[in-house]
């Protein structure tokens, strides 16, 4: 329901399958997979909590109401900062293995 109804869900997905190819490819190790794992879980838990609150506040007061637009904006928000710590973990997870290898494909190559 999420990925066919929210856009932000089928950017979630595909940087979920974009990270597990990087991590296959780059052999992370038990721990990164810990952490790409939670940080993914967590992305999508926040996304399903975020699309769950927004159909409730569409229920409960479609009209427009200031507080329903700083309830949505707090929560789109909460999506936001998941993402952002997702996209950290993800950089100094995939970052160094990937520089290692980058680095020494340069090197093969010189
Ligand atoms: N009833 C309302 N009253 C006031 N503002 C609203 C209302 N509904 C939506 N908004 C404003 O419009 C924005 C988008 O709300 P909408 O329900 O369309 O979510 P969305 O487009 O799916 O957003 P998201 O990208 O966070 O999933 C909200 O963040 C809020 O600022």
């Amino acid at each position: 329901m999420l990925v066919r109804t929210q856009p932000n869900a089928r950017l979630h997905a595909l940087a979920a399958i974009a990270v597990t190819i990087a991590g296959l490819a780059l052999e992370v190790d038990a721990a990164g997979w810990c952490r790409l794992a939670a940080a993914i879980a967590a992305v999508w838990a926040a996304e399903a909590f975020n699309t769950a609150f927004e159909l409730l506040c569409d229920v409960v007061h479609p009209e427009y109401h200031p507080a329903v637009r700083d309830a949505k904006d707090a929560a789109a928000g909460a999506v936001l900062a998941v993402s952002l710590g997702a996209a950290a973990v993800g950089v100094f997870t995939l970052g160094p293995p990937f520089w290692s290898w980058a680095s020494g494909t340069w090197r093969a190559l010189g």
